[in-house]
Order: structure tokens, then sequence, then C-alpha cells
């Protein structure tokens, strides 16, 4: 799979290189059940049509331009692990858009124009909820209109856990909240998490989420090695403790990945003194 990160300076150079694909559209953080779903939509209508499946999204997320950089915004995963999932699922081309605010200000027929006539997209895939253009008024039922029939659609229905809509917010107020056991069950999967050793704790890799205070039942992925374990993360610290020696040194180069099992009871209030390190 090709990662190509658009922006206005590149555009001409990969526009010529593009040919004619089925394309899903949405910012797929996390790649949730209904993310995959319209993935999987996309690569059908692709393999139907011997075309290349791509995949569009943006970054960083319209939220975080829209505040104007005043709200916090907690990802779920970086683009690089969204690649490597995305890859996983079949997909050929991975385009991430640079998000500014010059983009959220395009028009949807500007958009369908601008970035899905452009990079040759036939058929373009999203989920009933897709919003793109200005003021967010765009919609994939416009894009076979707006591109003169140029594209066709196909809107992918509403994937739901116990009647709720699985979405990215959803897993985002798990985590918050400790909700691991819950949360495997919406994503489809554990919430993994890279980490780096700082000697004494884990220290979350940029763009994960940490979750709530509490103790939490864990396996810890060191080099393709899994090690089941308890970790604790104290109250208003972004550390993970180790509740136990593990034999295994961590080296501050390690590529580790924490897999989130569930949260653990304990009854007394969690402080970092009470954690053992390696
Ligand atoms: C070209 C483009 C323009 C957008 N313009 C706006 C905008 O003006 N206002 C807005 O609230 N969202 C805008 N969005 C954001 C989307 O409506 C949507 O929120 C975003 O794609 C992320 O999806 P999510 O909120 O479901 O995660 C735009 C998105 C795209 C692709
Ligand atoms: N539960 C779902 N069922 C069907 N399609 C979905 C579902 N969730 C998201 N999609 C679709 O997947 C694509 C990417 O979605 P997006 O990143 O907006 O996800 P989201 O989970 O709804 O995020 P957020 O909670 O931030 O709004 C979009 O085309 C969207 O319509």
């Amino acid at each position: 799979m090709k990662t190509i990160h658009l922006n206005s300076s590149n555009f001409t150079y990969w526009k010529h290189r593009s040919t004619p694909n089925v394309m899903a559209l949405g910012f797929f953080d996390g790649i949730h059940n209904g993310h995959k779903k319209v993935v999987k939509t996309a690569g059908d209508v692709a393999k139907k049509g011997n075309l290349p499946l791509a995949v569009m999204s943006f970054f960083p997320h319209p939220k975080t331009i829209l505040s104007k950089g005043n709200t916090t915004f907690d990802y779920l995963m970086p683009t690089s692990k969204k690649a490597s999932i995305l890859e996983s699922l079949g997909v050929d081309t991975f385009y991430v858009v640079e998000c500014d605010k010059d983009f959220l200000s395009l028009l949807p027929e500007q958009f369908v124009s601008d970035y899905l006539l452009n990079l040759k997209v036939v058929h373009a895939v999203a989920g009933f909820d897709f919003s793109y253009g200005h003021r967010a008024t765009g919609n994939i039922d416009r894009v076979k209109k707006d591109s003169h029939d140029q594209i066709d659609v196909t809107k992918v229905k509403k994937i739901d856990f116990h009647g709720k809509k699985i979405s990215s917010t959803w897993i985002r107020e798990l985590i918050s909240n400790g909700e691991m056991e819950q949360l495997s069950n919406v994503l489809g999967r554990y919430y993994e998490t890279e980490v780096y050793w700082d000697g004494q704790c884990f220290k979350l890799a940029p763009y994960y989420m940490l979750p709530a205070k509490g103790m939490y039942k864990v396996a810890i992925k060191i080099n393709e090695r899994v090690q089941e374990t308890e970790v604790v993360i104290p109250k208003n610290q972004n550390r993970i403790y180790l509740t136990e020696k593990l034999i295994h040194r961590f080296i501050r180069s390690d590529k580790v990945e924490i897999i989130w099992s569930h949260q653990i009871p304990v009854v007394q209030e969690i402080h970092s003194s009470s954690a053992f390190t390696v």
C-alpha cells in the first residue's frame, strides 16, 4: 500500500499519477467495525470493477482546525497505525489530505471536483453520516449529482452495537472512563497503544489515548513476544506503571505495545508510589 500525504504543493504531481479507483471516505480514527464495513464495501466494489481501492482521510482532525486550537483532541491512533490496518484490509492507496482552513472552506461541489474527480475516483463509498464541505453541508448522496454522474456512490448503513451507533466518539468516551472491556466489543478488537519505556515507567506514544486512572489487565508486546501482566495508571499522571517485576528488561528504544484487556477493580486510591517498577 502506498500512503500519500496530499497538500496544495504536491497535489498536481499526485493528480497526474492517479488512475481510476474506488475510494472510501472519512476520518477513520481507530478503525472500528463501522469503518471496516465502509472499507470492505469499497473493496468489494473495487474487486467487481477490477479497480484499485483507495481511502481518503485527513490530518489533523477538522475539529482541531475549527476550534482554532482551543480544544484538545484525543486521537485514538496515529496515521501510521491507521495505514497499517488499512493495508491489512486490502487498500492500495491511502491519501491523507492536509486539513487546514482553506480545505475546510471548500464548497461540497468543489471538494468533489478538486479532490474526487481530479484523483480519478469513479465510485465513492462512505457511511450514512459522512459529511464534508463548508459547514459540513455535503453528504454522500450529493456526490453523484455534483460530479455530473461521473462518480457512482454507495452509502453504507449504520453499524451499531446493541442499538447504538459505533463511532470514534463513543470509543473515546469508553477509554476516558476506563471501560476497556466494553470498548473491545465496540471496537471489534482490543485497544492497542504504542508506548515507550523511560527507565521507570511507560509513556504513551503520540496520538494514542490513555485510559482513565486505575489498574488494568493488559498484554505487553515487545518485539512480537507477548506477556500478560497488570499495569497501573495513577491519578493525574500520563504514566503507566507495571505492578510486578518482569523478567524482560526494557531498553529505551524497544518497540513496546500495550494491549488493553479490562480494568481491575481496586479499593484504595491509586498513587504512583504504590506501583512497583522494574
Ligand atoms: C472538504 C471538507 C470540508 C469540511 N468543512 C467543514 C466545515 O466547514 N465545518 C465542519 O463542521 N466540518 C467540516 N468538515 C468536517 C466533516 O464534516 C467531518 O466532521 C469530518 O470529515 C470528520 O468526520 P467525523 O466528525 O465524523 O469524525 C469538512 C470536511 C471536508 C472533507
Ligand atoms: N457505525 C457506522 N456505521 C456505518 N458507517 C460508519 C459508522 N461509523 C462511521 N462510518 C463511516 O465511516 C467513515 C469514517 O467515519 P468517521 O471518521 O466520520 O467516523 P465516526 O466513527 O463517526 O467518527 P466521529 O465519532 O468522530 O464522528 C465515514 O464515511 C462514516 O460515515
